[in-house]
């Protein structure tokens, strides 16, 4: 008798317990999106209320919540709430406000969480920090530094040719993405790591390695929901999580390849590969990081490899993205195509001989070319937020409380038809129109990199292998075809972090004759 009173109690305290916390969330869900600082903000209530909306777009339906917050605009106007916690603009000329060079920036958590790597540059949220690691690293990336790596450059972009030479000789069609992501790959490998991964030298162009990162920004969707994921991943037995997740072992394998250089070096055991010895170089970003003023505390061996691990990622498939998108709209635009190859072909007779970054770079038409195929291969496209941590920020009549993330999307703002007029439209003529008078250059709103103190530090390098490529690649070979690709293979369907084409596409594929 006594044991059912006991129960019956515990049953009732189980449910008081369960209808307080229940309570407890509806009455802070309501003061949040009624009440709340963020209150005053335009938007859909229900994604002010949860973050199961953001989940449904970007996990169940795949990277569709870009395209909800574009539409939610169309309805809203240029600010509005997209979740409890965050805001987004669509104003392109708050851009560089918010994405300022000397305002304090911070990151948000939820966005940085996505790839657990606080170690590194990229996922430092605190403004401070930031530009302290974001010094160390800036030398490495210079201009001076990037035009040293000519030889580099042209002995991987060589050998991107041998391949393309056997696939002209067979006639196959060759598929551009994973083997552009083999050259970006075999080149940041090198000059960041001194051991190229040899992705070139595959007889299939490393699938595995293409599979890796697109597993790793699929999974980044869940991540910022469920943080504890992958710490959960890396204490599983590897036979576990090859089943729950075969992309997560990749990541896993690609970290701990990294960690191994990483530490080799702080050892002192790192041998410098003959290949880097003699393209002239001789130090990894881990000497450079090793022999920078950081603290102690920031060479430490946990910090580097995350560090090592971002400049390879962010590397590798972002400026593969770029040169194929930009790769089929010069091969789907034959005006485009001859404009750009009467360029080459008058700046470099010869067109067997290896291609000179200061040549290529002073191009009009090719610079044109690059910066139609950054606007319309977006870079990131999904939202990067700003957090100012200490002062209210002002957008038009709103003042935005201090501490809360603001999101812009380069998506939105290279699709803005008054910036950018048909803005679908591959069309480089646009970069050498004269503005109206008064109008600031077109390129304050090309953004693929971001701006401001946070912006990529790779622009040099991704610049220099585009010029280099694209040149060499449009000028020595004059029969090129897309083979059963359109704009369905390229257009954006799907915000993973990075844009993709509709999920089912087979790329990009083109035949050298
Ligand atoms: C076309 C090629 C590239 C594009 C479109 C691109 C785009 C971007 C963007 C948009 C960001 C800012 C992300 C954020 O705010 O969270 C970024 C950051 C970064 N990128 Fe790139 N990137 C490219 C190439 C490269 C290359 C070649 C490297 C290095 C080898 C690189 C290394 C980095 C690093 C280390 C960061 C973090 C910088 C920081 O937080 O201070 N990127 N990139």
């Amino acid at each position: 008798m006594e044991t059912t009173f006991v129960s019956v109690l515990q049953q009732h305290s189980v449910i008081s317990a369960g209808c307080f916390i229940l309570l407890f969330y509806v009455a802070r869900t309501i003061y949040s999106v009624y009440f709340g600082p963020l209150a005053k903000f335009p938007g859909s209530k229900l994604a002010a209320a949860t973050l199961w909306y953001e989940f449904y777009y970007d996990v169940i339906l795949m990277g569709c919540y870009t395209f909800k917050i574009q539409e939610w605009h169309k309805e809203y106007g240029p600010i509005i709430r997209i979740s409890p916690y965050e805001l987004h603009i669509d104003e392109p000329e708050y851009y560089e406000e918010l994405y300022s060079h000397h305002k304090p920036r911070d990151k948000y958590p939820f966005y940085v969480n996505q790839f657990e790597l606080p170690g590194s540059t990229f996922g430092t949220v605190s403004h401070r920090l930031h530009r302290r690691r974001r010094a160390a690293l800036n030398p490495f990336f210079s201009k001076q530094q990037i035009n040293r790596l000519q030889p580099m450059l042209t002995h991987m972009i060589s050998k991107l040719c041998s391949r393309i030479d056997e696939f002209e000789e067979s006639g196959q069609p060759m598929g551009m993405r994973p083997v552009y992501m083999c050259l970006t790959t075999d080149i940041v490998t090198l000059y960041a790591l001194n051991q190229s991964w040899g992705y070139l030298d595959s007889e299939d162009f490393a699938p595995l390695w293409v599979e890796t990162i697109k597993a790793v920004t699929v999974a980044g969707a869940v991540i910022k929901q469920f943080p504890w994921v992958l710490p959960l991943m890396r204490i599983l037995p590897r036979g576990v999580v090859r089943v729950m997740d075969p992309g997560m072992i990749m990541l896993l394998e690609w970290q701990e390849k990294i960690q191994a250089n990483t530490q080799a070096v702080i050892d002192g055991r790192y041998k410098t590969t003959q290949e880097g010895t003699e393209l002239g170089l001789d130090k990894t970003i881990f000497h450079a990081l090793l022999e920078s003023d950081l603290p102690p505390e920031d060479k430490l061996h946990s910090r580097l490899w995350q560090e090592g691990q971002v400049v390879v990622g962010a590397g590798a498939d972002t400026t593969a993205n770029a040169l194929t998108v930009t790769h089929f709209h010069i091969l789907d635009n034959p005006d485009v195509q001859k404009r750009l190859r009467d360029e080459l072909v008058a700046a470099l007779p010869d067109k067997s001989a290896s291609v000179e970054l200061r040549v290529v770079e002073q191009l009009p038409y090719l610079n044109a070319v690059i910066q139609e195929g950054f606007r319309l291969s977006y870079g990131v496209s999904t939202r990067l937020q700003r957090i100012h941590p200490k002062e209210s920020m002002r957008f038009q009549d709103y003042e935005i409380p201090a501490g809360t993330p603001v999101g812009m999307t380069s998506v939105l703002m290279h699709t803005n038809p008054t910036i950018f007029p048909d803005p679908h439209v591959f069309r480089p003529e646009r970069w050498l129109e004269k503005r109206p008078e008064g109008a600031p250059p077109l390129d304050r709103y090309l953004v693929n990199f971001s701006k401001g103190s946070r912006q990529c530090v790779g622009i040099n390098l991704a610049k220099a292998e585009m010029y280099l490529t694209l040149a060499t690649v449009f000028r020595r070979y004059e029969g090129q075809k897309l083979f059963e690709t359109t704009r369905r293979d390229v257009d954006l369907k799907h915000d993973l972090f990075l844009p993709s084409a509709e999920l089912d596409s087979k790329g990009v594929r083109v035949v050298f004759s």
